[in-house]
């Protein structure tokens, strides 16, 4: 073997340079367990020029109403900033009870969840107060039952952005991280009532691909006695940086989900802008996102979620006191 192959072979390796410089400041608020960077200002500039590419106007089912950008995040960011939000957000993994056929079930969310925001009935203030959105008041005790959050700047540029491209107005902003292929959403739609009649809803990919399927709820006989023909079903490959604008009569009328999916398949994050109009949202939201159990945070080393703690995190890079003798 030549010199230099040994050399190399015996170099100790480079710690993994990271896909972005982190920035200094940080968004920080009493209800979140540690304080999230701001987005690198090198992703903050390309988002300048998002949306990447024009949207695609995608009507040709019926009551279809969508608008598919692909990309909408330049795909040059799209996986630094994967990594970034992977990296610097907490997440949960929501366990909940349902009634099935009388019976308690436990359901354990596919995946990891986390949400900030608040309903068109209040709005945070400057220093992450809450107010009431009419009076600017501080609002009453017990209007929520859960402790709303502020959406970090990191995503609420991002939510700015997506405004003024589509005429939008969001207040709230979930994210969905996909660890592997085992992760998933089952079919559903987003047309709670307190989304109002008819909800827009612009999703995010970042990361790995995944399947996005679509189909129509079922249809009810016609009174006239003519055969309906089920709209097909549809399939977008969801790649880094695309986006989806569902909105109009989609919510209502199309059910989407994220099926599982076997082999190899690397993380992947949904982000979602929507509007709560009511309260009920509010609670509704951060029971189903943020739950009772606690946050967990990327582990880059072991590359998984770790629980997150409190102690270990107020301890990091801090010297242990030297023991009396
Ligand atoms: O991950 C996705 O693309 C979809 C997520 C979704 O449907 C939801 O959070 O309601
Ligand atoms: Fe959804």
């Amino acid at each position: 073997m030549k010199r230099g192959a040994l050399d190399t072979f015996f170099k100790p390796v480079a710690p993994k340079k990271p896909k972005y410089e982190a920035s200094t400041q940080q968004s920080s608020h009493a209800s979140y367990p540690f304080a999230v960077s701001y987005l690198p200002e090198a992703f903050a500039e390309q988002l300048q020029f998002a949306p990447a590419e024009e949207g695609r106007v995608m009507n040709q089912e019926r009551d279809l109403d969508m608008v598919y950008y692909q990309p909408y995040i330049p795909r040059s960011i799209a996986d630094g900033m994967f990594e970034f939000l992977r990296q610097e957000l907490f997440f949960y993994r929501v366990q909940y009870t349902i009634k099935r056929g009388g019976a308690p079930t436990a359901i354990n969310t596919p995946r990891f969840t986390t949400v900030f925001g608040v309903d068109a009935t209040s709005r945070f203030t400057e220093d992450g107060g809450l107010v009431d959105a009419k009076t600017g008041k501080g609002i009453e005790k017990g209007r929520y039952k859960c402790t709303p959050r502020p959406i970090p700047q990191c995503l609420g540029l991002l939510k700015d952005l997506t405004e003024g491209a589509t005429g939008c107005e969001f207040n709230f902003c979930l994210v969905n991280y996909y660890a592997d292929g085992k992760d998933s959403i089952s079919y559903h739609s987003d047309d709670e009532r307190f989304l109002g009649e008819l909800p827009a809803i612009a999703s995010f990919t970042l990361g790995a691909k995944r399947d996005f399927l679509m189909k129509h709820k079922p249809i009810p006989p016609s009174t006239t006695g003519e055969s309906v023909v089920e709209p097909k079903q549809i399939k977008l490959t969801l790649g880094s940086g695309d986006m989806v604008l569902m909105k109009g009569e989609t919510q209502r009328n199309w059910l989407h989900s994220v099926p599982k999916r076997a082999g190899e398949q690397g993380g992947r994050i949904n982000i979602t802008y929507r509007q709560a109009l009511v309260r009920g949202g509010t609670d509704n939201y951060y029971t189903y996102n943020v739950g009772t159990g606690g946050a967990f945070q990327w582990n880059a080393r072991e590359k998984l979620m770790r629980a997150w703690s409190a102690d270990e995190d107020a301890s990091e890079g801090v010297t242990p006191p030297k023991q009396d003798k």
